[in-house]
């Protein structure tokens, strides 16, 4: 089976700091692809080229073999590739249906203003998009909290949130940036089992994370960045006996979750 994504030779230069160097990395559908790494590894950056929010200086990225570097995020997510930032990206004063809602609109045949407006034509469309994302509350437990303004939200409802959003258009393929960043472990644990349950439908994921656990746990295969560098890339219980990895990670295995 090819690879849905794949990444060849992604190069990114900031002044004089070399933040990827040639990355070479293919993510499959239905599997989670981990991209793990020190601070300052290049791991944002190598999502932030493939959302093109960051322009490499050399290299390729392809979706179910289509070229898609220079695709602004909304062409891209018509091509069925989405992502989440490590930041949350909520609209605290719309509901949490709305903040839903809204990345459907965008991407609707009417587009966002014409939804706003409410044009008759658009009704259908209008209630398909009200199903969808009732749909998502639901698939991430925030069905309770539909009417409620999103800046409401706990951090980790607020997290949860973003995911939905993000499932929302379908997408065939999501980036995922530090999705457990700041949540205590039951929210950790419940964001792992809810990345499985989207993998479980074909989608393909790729995540960034500094949580080893959740890594470790959840993940089909795992790919370790240092200094812009790919280091290593295997299954999860090969990059945890991987000498060189080990030695990036100071301290050995602890990190990685190997404690029961
Ligand atoms: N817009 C930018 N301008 C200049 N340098 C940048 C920019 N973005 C990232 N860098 C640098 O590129 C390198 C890679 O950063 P990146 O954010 O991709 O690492 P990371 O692995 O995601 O780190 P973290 O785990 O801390 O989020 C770092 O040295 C960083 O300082």
């Amino acid at each position: 089976m090819g690879a849905l994504l794949s990444i060849k030779g992604l190069t990114v230069r900031f002044g004089g700091v070399q933040a990827l160097s040639d990355l070479d990395l293919e993510a499959p559908a239905g599997a989670i692809t981990a991209l793990i790494g020190p601070n300052g590894a290049g791991k944002t950056t190598a999502i932030n080229c493939v959302s093109g929010v960051v322009t490499p200086d050399a290299g390729r990225v392809s979706l179910d073999g289509r070229e898609v570097l220079g695709l602004a995020g909304h062409q891209l997510a018509r091509l069925g590739l989405t992502r989440t930032f490590q930041n949350l990206q909520v609209f605290g004063l719309m509901n949490t249906l709305e903040n839903v809602m809204v990345g459907l609109h965008a991407a609707s045949r009417g587009g966002f203003a014409a939804a706003m407006l409410r044009l008759p034509l658009l009704r259908r469309e209008e209630k398909a998009i009200r199903e969808r994302a009732e749909e998502m509350l639901a698939f991430f437990g925030l069905e309770k909290a539909a009417a409620q303004p999103a800046e409401e939200l706990s951090y980790g409802d607020q997290k949860r949130l973003e995911l939905a959003r993000a499932l929302a258009g379908r997408p065939r393929m999501m980036l995922l940036d530090e999705p457990v960043a700041g949540l205590n472990p039951a929210e950790t644990l419940e964001i792992g089992r809810l990345i499985v349950k989207i993998k479980e439908q074909g989608i393909g994921l790729v995540l960034v994370e500094h949580d080893m656990g959740l890594v470790m746990h959840v993940s089909d295969q795992v790919a370790v960045l240092s200094g812009g560098v790919l280091i290593a890339q295997g299954t999860p219980e090969e990059i945890q006996q991987d000498p060189e990895v080990l030695r990036t990670y100071l301290g050995g295995g602890e990190e990685f979750g190997l404690v029961a």
